[in-house]
């Protein structure tokens, strides 16, 4: 579970995070929405510790992360997976040697538990016949489930996804919304997703929280965000021609 107190983040004159609490839990797949320049990116990194908060208090599993000296904020860092934007793989290194490589970092197995465990993953995102493949000789999705067991080889407690679809055609953008939702319930990962997609929100949004200019202006469920009668939050669902067809539709019936 991660708790955020009170959250504020400047920098200079501008205040980005505008001070805000939320909670989220593990065995859900939590997504942050909003406009572009609405505090997303400023906010995932603060809670990841690269932006040290103004004021407030992020607090992992009952401990806040100001708190923790440097062994421990290390000791944390390890049960963090992490998935970018545009997958970020290492363009020389085999899908094995990609998804092994955090625990060469991070922990003491050798080699060959090493590979054991990264083919655990490699089969738990169906990538079985992609091991010895390169970034380059696979697709755009496939290369996601390698970020994707990349992020989860070390057994993290919590997963952060920046954009995950980027990139990544409609069907496989569900695809691999679906394989981190099922991950995320599977493992009990507190999970967190910066998206853009309003397909991500429908499909696994378990708890959305939607940022505006700094503020959470709104927060609950997929099913909720379809009914709320906050303005803002409506128009930026129903910016998509396809969600007005849809609701237009809706109200015809
Ligand atoms: N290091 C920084 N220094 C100064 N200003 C910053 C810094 N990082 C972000 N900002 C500002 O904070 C605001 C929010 O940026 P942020 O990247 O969090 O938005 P976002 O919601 O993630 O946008 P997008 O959806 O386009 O990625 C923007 O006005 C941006 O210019």
């Amino acid at each position: 579970m991660i708790e955020v107190k009170n959250i504020r983040k400047g920098f200079g004159d501008v205040e980005v995070l505008k001070g805000f609490s939320t909670t989220f839990k593990p065995g859900q797949t939590n997504l942050i929405i909003g406009q572009s320049g609405s505090g997303k990116t400023v906010f995932l990194k603060t809670m990841l510790g690269l932006h040290k908060p103004d004021s407030g208090q992020i607090i992992y599993n009952g401990n806040a992360y100001s708190d923790l000296n440097e062994e421990q904020q290390r000791d944390l860092r390890e049960q963090i997976g992490m998935v970018f934007q545009g997958s970020a793989l290492f363009d020389s290194m085999t899908v094995e040697e990609n998804i092994a490589f955090p625990l060469k970092m991070f922990t003491k197995m050798k080699k060959k538990e090493r590979i054991a465990r990264a083919n655990e993953v490699i089969q738990r995102v169906n990538l079985e016949n992609a091991n010895h493949k390169l970034p380059s000789e696979i697709s755009g999705g496939m290369q996601k489930r390698v970020a994707i067991a990349r992020a989860i080889v070390n057994n993290p407690k919590y997963l952060f996804c920046d954009e995950p679809n980027s990139g990544l055609d409609p069907n496989t953008a569900t695809v691999i919304d679906n394989l981190i939702r099922e991950i995320t319930i599977e493992y009990d990962i507190t999970t967190i997703i910066n998206t853009h997609d309003m397909n991500s929100v429908m499909e696994i949004g378990d708890h959305i929280v939607y940022l505006q200019k700094g503020h959470l202006a709104w927060e609950g469920t997929r099913h909720e965000i379809f009914k709320t009668d906050n303005k803002d939050v409506t128009n930026f669902v129903y910016s998509s021609n396809l969600f007005k067809m849809v609701r237009e539709a809706q109200n015809a019936k």
